[in-house]
């Protein structure tokens, strides 16, 4: 992502019923790690239905400096020949992750477990966000920073363990990137890696390695969390991955559907892994319909396609430890909060302020500058539904992927069109969102 390009904002209006049938692309998360893994197996991975979002496309080029061989075959179809566990080569280049912390943070994991030196680098909002968190336990396994800026950030220089140390580790955060960075390194330790985590996050490292052939074994721990213990050094092995629609997009035109008056939307082949669905958890205790049928797997994935029809939505109370399973949805459940009926109260949001922005203060400034009362008290979100939204603001998208369609989704009903800043950054996990809402019946203009 060029940041020096000149923006491009975009108004988005009320519209008419929102209908037909939409495929999201391909889950992020699972495309990041399809790449990862593929590049630290033996032999072919053959991937169909990647994201190719600017996030994923940045982690492909890292795999190919990091000496795999990563091509495009067809539309969303991919193959990587790897280099095994342990096998990356000193990179030639910067690893530029452009905007993506997960590309960034599992990729350290992997190459701290290789005896190579590499520098890795991103945008301006990559570099403004905490990297400690994954360097920390990358250092009790043996891997070193050389030269980093100020507090640890990118650009960085990360330095690999000769002879990685398997460790016993418990995440200060829920965080998948953190305990995927510590399993992804742990590949090449002779011996167990233990992640325990407080609060289970989402698990697709972990099913994709047993899938890839790793011994990885998951038991429960507290009332919430888990423990994950990954044998180290084993010979991991090509295989196919088909990606599912990501429902972290599917959330867009999905809470869309239910604010636009008579819409009737199809997504298919939406990804249903429990622990990326506290959104549609959520939306459904507000009072949503959402169906699902077509129920299918691969690979330990479930996947299914859901009906949404708008519906009259009621102020919620969502609990903390909800949180890791609908992490990157509070900003579109707001816009959904806003047009309901009372009060929504989101608990324990205090790692939506280390994502691509301040996710809670920018959430509160989009509402607000659209008219809707919103406070933040400590980590929690507080939204005053009154059944509409005035509209008629300019949302500032601070480079936040995810912040644009939110408030794009929020036009779609409200009483004057809302306007975002720059819709570049859409590019990075969903580039073709424009045009798809559009193509359901979306105004933007
Ligand atoms: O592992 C992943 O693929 C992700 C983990 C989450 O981040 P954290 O690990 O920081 O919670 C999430 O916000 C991000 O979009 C994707
Ligand atoms: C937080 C997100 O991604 P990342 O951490 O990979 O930048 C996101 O996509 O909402």
């Amino acid at each position: 992502m060029s940041t020096s390009a000149a923006p491009t904002p975009l108004e988005s209006r009320a519209s008419g019923p929102l209908a037909g049938t939409i495929r999201v692309p391909g889950d992020k998360s699972i495309s990041h790690r399809a790449l990862i893994l593929g590049a630290l197996s033996v032999g072919e991975t053959r991937i169909s239905g990647l994201l190719e979002g600017e996030d994923v496309l940045n982690t492909a080029k890292s795999m190919r400096t990091l000496g795999a061989k990563v091509e495009r075959t067809g539309e969303f179809a991919w193959t990587v020949h790897g280099v095994g566990v342990g096998g990356f080569a000193q990179p030639a280049a910067t690893l530029d992750f452009g905007n993506s912390g997960t590309g960034c943070r599992l990729v350290m994991g992997a190459v701290a477990g290789c005896p190579i030196t590499a520098v890795f680098d991103g945008d301006a909002s990559l570099r403004s966000r905490p990297m400690r968190r994954i360097l920390d336990p990358l250092a009790l396994m043996g891997a070193k920073v050389t030269v980093s800026a100020e507090g640890g950030k990118l650009p960085l220089t990360l330095q690999g363990a000769s002879n990685p140390i398997p460790i016993e580790y418990r995440t200060p955060v829920a965080s998948a990137q953190i305990k995927s960075a510590v399993l992804l390194a742990g590949l090449a330790a002779p011996g167990v890696t233990t992640v325990i985590e407080q609060e289970a996050s989402r698990d697709h490292t972990e099913l994709m390695l047993k899938h890839f052939g790793a011994e990885i074994v998951t038991t429960p721990e507290g009332s919430h969390g888990r423990r994950i213990a990954l044998t180290g050094q084993p010979e991991l092995r090509g295989a196919p991955v088909i990606v599912p629609a990501d429902p972290s997009s599917a959330a867009f035109p999905l809470v869309a559907a239910l604010i636009v008056d008579g819409s009737d939307l199809v997504l298919s082949d939406v990804m249903t892994n429990p622990l990326r669905t506290g959104l549609f958890t959520t939306l459904r205790e507000m009072g949503a319909s959402i169906e699902e049928d077509d129920v299918r797997g691969d690979a330990g994935e479930p996947m299914a396609r859901l009906r949404v029809r708008a519906s009259k939505l009621k102020g919620v109370v969502v609990p903390p430890e909800r949180a890791p399973s609908m992490i990157d949805e509070y900003l579109v459940l707001a816009v959904a909060a806003a047009y309901a009926e009372g009060t929504t109260v989101m608990r324990g949001l205090h790692e939506l302020r280390v994502k691509e922005s301040d996710r809670l203060e920018a959430t509160a400034a989009m509402l607000r500058v659209n008219g809707v009362k919103v406070e933040i008290t400590g980590d929690d979100l507080i939204v005053e539904g009154r059944g509409h939204v005035p509209g008629g603001g300019l949302v500032a998208t601070h480079m936040d992927h995810r912040i644009a369609m939110s408030a794009l989704v929020m036009g779609l009903a409200s009483d004057k069109p809302v306007t975002v800043d720059d819709t570049a950054f859409i590019a990075t996990s969903f580039p073709d969102f424009i045009p798809l809402m559009r193509k359901a019946g979306a105004d933007f203009a």
